[in-house]
């Protein structure tokens, strides 16, 4: 009998899903000195296994191991940062013995990994970024639960092939769309159009594919890209100056974001000097800042044929930066970038 029972266990531990938590630092891995810290508190200090071992459930759903990959608070993740965690991520799908990823990340920047990896992973397997906005010490602390859920989602074969995803407050959204509304509530992370599924009691249920390319449909890949270009984003406002974008190409930026009012107009003051730039060779993209999620069309508000400028249609400033900095790439073309920005 005892025999028969530990064959059925170690079966049953075999057919579980292997899945790789990488971890990266975040709030999710923050510390506060009191339970009533929510808000104040050190980022970036529990390391993996002690996360992984405050959440024993993570065994029911798979056989879950932790890589250390950085203990930073996501706010200075660089370009060297996505480039290095990027490639190890690639290696590890490549595993037959990895059926899925999860990264654990700060939520200040975890949208931009999280489309940067859309962008550059050639694999289905499930590949899910997760934070948390309360660290594990305060009251009501949200890791724990988003932690399960992104193993629970990375686990599940059902999450192939939909792109990198981000798991955060039960709701699963694409990788892409998703960004950070609100820097003090546990449901903070929202996409314009809407979450691709929700996650209940470590089940995922669906209810929209993504639209645009991404991993194994996307023309990039992280495995042959050594080093990132610099793109700059500066603000737009209605008493803006030429200083920050003259000040970014100097500094050497490839191309410059344009984080717009409205339709990513552009102060009419700053036009001639965007022009000048743009005949140095500087591409000008224009994108929105307003909240709920810009749509910017070409030769609305601004000429942009005439001007050879690009759109970043719904992108956000900072996703046009990633867009822009893995486009660059591959070409300078002004058109193939604006093909790229309509297509991702
Ligand atoms: N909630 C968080 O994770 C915020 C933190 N500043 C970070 O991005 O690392």
């Amino acid at each position: 009998m005892l025999v028969v029972s530990c064959i059925t266990s170690l079966s049953a531990f075999a057919a579980q899903p292997n899945v790789v938590i990488l971890a990266t630092g975040g709030t999710i891995a923050g510390a506060g000195a009191e339970a009533t810290n929510s808000a104040t508190y050190q980022a970036a200090k529990v390391p993996v296994d002690k996360l992984i071992a405050g959440v024993p459930e993570l065994a029911k759903v798979a056989n879950v191991r932790g890589e250390q990959v950085f203990q930073i608070a996501s706010e200075s993740f660089t370009n060297e940062h996505l480039l290095t965690l990027g490639k190890r991520v690639s290696a590890l799908v490549k595993q037959s013995d990895v059926d899925g990823i999860v990264i654990t990340h700060g939520t200040d920047t975890l949208e931009e990994t999280a489309y940067f990896l859309n962008l550059v992973i050639k694999s289905d397997k499930p590949i899910v970024l997760v934070g948390s906005m309360r660290p594990g010490t305060a009251m009501s602390a949200d890791g724990m639960l988003n932690l399960y859920n992104a193993v629970a989602a990375a686990a599940a074969t059902d999450a192939r092939g939909k792109g990198v995803l981000v798991a955060m407050n039960d709701e699963l959204n694409s990788g892409r769309d998703v960004s950070k509304m609100i820097n003090i509530q546990t449901g903070a992370f929202k996409s314009p159009w809407g979450p691709l599924g929700m996650i209940v009691e470590g089940k995922n249920y669906w209810f929209r594919l993504p639209a645009k390319r991404h991993t194994v449909n996307s023309e990039f890949d992280i495995d042959k890209i050594s080093s990132l270009p610099l793109v700059g984003v500066a603000y737009g406002h209605g008493n803006v100056a030429d200083t920050a974008y003259k000040a970014l190409a100097a500094k050497g930026a490839k191309a410059i974001i344009h984080a717009g009012t409205g339709n990513g107009s552009v102060a009419a003051p700053v036009v001639p000097a965007l022009r000048e730039l743009r005949g140095q060779g500087v591409h000008i993209i224009r994108s929105s800042h307003v909240n709920a999620g810009g749509f910017v069309l070409r030769n609305a508000e601004q000429p942009d044929d005439k001007y050879d400028w690009l759109v970043a249609h719904d992108l956000n400033p900072q996703k046009a930066r990633i867009l822009a900095t893995v486009a660059l790439t591959a070409t300078n073309d002004s058109k193939e970038l604006q093909r790229i920005f309509w297509e991702y």
